[in-house]
């Protein structure tokens, strides 16, 4: 199909720009496959080691953002394309680290102090991302707040697992080209791994710019060789900006959840035309105020790289009557209260079985209308982390959805690592009917709860 737009067309639609409709309407005509804002392909970035090609520069994908009321230099755009891309890195070496995990079973998954897993992967994550947001907005004032410390990392029995970080970051960064960003010149050394790892150990404030990082949130699921995702978000003025999260096991499409991500001959019978239009996993990503949430597949290190690849926009569900609800939830009790969200359920009318998934998928199932509702009520006491949840509350809200604490109001991001001032539990949902119904359940049977 031809994306050429017709000069009537053209301008009709710069007038209506901001209506529903019009999205709708633009989006049908021209397809799903409209490139996000940040396109790289029409902007070049100085100052940065971005290494931008221009690989996709027609004039109707220029078109196709001016309809979309898009300028090239719109704020946080080289942010929300440097971290989209770091992020597609980050999941093909999680990708490749799951595999090996899973096949071998291998003694290097660790167990924190709260007993809570981590992996090579975790550590290689947070020290590639770290690497590349140095050299792409430099060091000087780059805060950045990520989960892990390299505690565990520098202790003497500890050196195997550490060399096997800094092979995962330098096979990870010598693939950078291949996502439009500089690599090092030649491979990082121990320290300079270690130093990247721990520089990401700011605190936040209320005011400035903050990077916030889950190099890979659901480490259970990771570690089961089930669902994960790495979650990179940006956070200005206690706001999150932009949000990216990368889910490497979760399809583009919706029927493809239910084949669990080994079943290889089951998925290829859905999809027989081979890897390249079976997407296993995918990325997300929004930036604040834009009324948008997009989709791209993941990109396959072996795959011939044309960038930026498809990205469809994404919607939450237009479903608000709880009957037809689906919610999903943490998979660990310990994380969650299974008990409580059951008795949610059950008082609101949700009539589905918990959709019961690991990590930060459960946002984008949300955002991308796969579900309705997700919450979450952590033991009492328990302080959730900025991590967690800041690339996916961004991404549902631009999505149209909606994220609260218990009590309806929006999280607060301000306040450093932790959600402060958190009032009992977190809950997301595609629209304001469904969020006013458990906000008041849960209101009714609080003081019955053990939470
Ligand atoms: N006790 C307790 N209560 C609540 N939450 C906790 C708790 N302990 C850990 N965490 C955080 O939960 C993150 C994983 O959340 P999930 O939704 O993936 O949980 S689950 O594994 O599906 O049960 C997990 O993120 P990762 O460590 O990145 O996996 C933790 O930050
Ligand atoms: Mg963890
Ligand atoms: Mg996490
Ligand atoms: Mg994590």
């Amino acid at each position: 199909m031809s994306l050429g737009i017709p000069p009537l067309f053209s301008t009709a639609t710069k007038l209506l720009k901001n209506t529903s409709f019009l999205k709708n309407t633009c989006n049908n005509l021209l397809g799903l496959t409209i490139k996000p804002s940040f396109s790289a392909s029409s902007f070049s970035i100085s100052g940065c080691c971005c290494n931008y090609r221009n690989t996709l520069s027609s004039p109707s994908t220029m078109e196709i953002n001016k309809i979309r009321g898009i300028k090239s230099d719109d704020k946080y755009s080289k942010e929300l394309d440097v971290a989209v891309r770091v992020v597609q890195m980050a999941c093909s070496l999680c990708q490749r680290v799951q595999e090996s995990l899973v096949s071998k079973r291998n003694e290097q998954v660790k167990s924190k102090d709260d007993n809570s897993p981590v992996t090579v992967a975790d550590w290689s994550v947070q020290a590639t991302v770290s690497w590349v947001l140095c050299e792409c907005f430099g060091r000087e004032n780059l805060s950045i707040i990520a989960e892990e410390d390299v505690e565990a990392l520098s202790r003497a029995d500890a050196v195997g697992l550490l060399e096997s970080v800094v092979k995962a970051v330098n096979e990870c960064l010598a693939e950078a080209p291949k996502y439009g960003l500089k690599g090092p010149n030649g491979s990082l050394v121990t320290s300079e791994v270690l130093e990247a790892i721990s520089r990401c150990n700011s605190s936040g404030a209320s005011r400035g710019r903050h990077w916030v990082l889950d190099p890979v949130d659901g480490t259970l699921g990771f570690v089961r060789g089930d669902q994960y995702a790495v979650a990179l978000a940006m956070i200005e003025d206690g706001e999150v900006v932009i949000g990216v999260l990368g889910c490497p096991n979760y399809p583009m499409k919706k029927e493809w959840l239910k084949y669990h991500h080994r079943d290889y001959q089951e998925m290829s019978k859905l999809s027989p035309s081979s890897s390249e239009s079976w997407n296993k996993g995918c990325v997300m990503y929004a930036k604040r105020g834009s009324g948008e949430a997009w989709m791209q597949p993941l990109v396959h290190q072996t795959e011939n790289l044309v960038w930026p690849n498809s990205a469809r926009e994404i919607r939450v569900s237009a479903i608000d009557d709880p009957a037809l609800a689906t919610f999903c939830e943490p998979v660990e009790k310990a994380n969650s209260s299974h008990s409580f969200t059951a008795g949610l359920a059950q008082s609101v009318g949700l009539r589905t079985q918990p959709l019961r998934v690991y990590s930060m998928v459960k946002y984008a199932a949300i955002a991308r209308g796969d579900a309705e509702i997700f919450m979450k009520f952590a033991r009492a006491g328990y302080k959730e982390k900025i991590w967690d949840h800041a690339a996916g509350v961004v991404i549902i809200q631009e999505a149209g959805g909606m994220v609260t604490d218990a009590g309806g109001r929006p999280l607060d991001f301000s306040k450093g690592i932790f959600l402060e001032g958190l009032d009992r539990g977190i809950i997301a949902c595609s629209g304001s009917a469904l969020l006013d119904k458990i906000v008041r359940a849960v209101d009714l049977s609080w003081d019955s709860s053990n939470l």
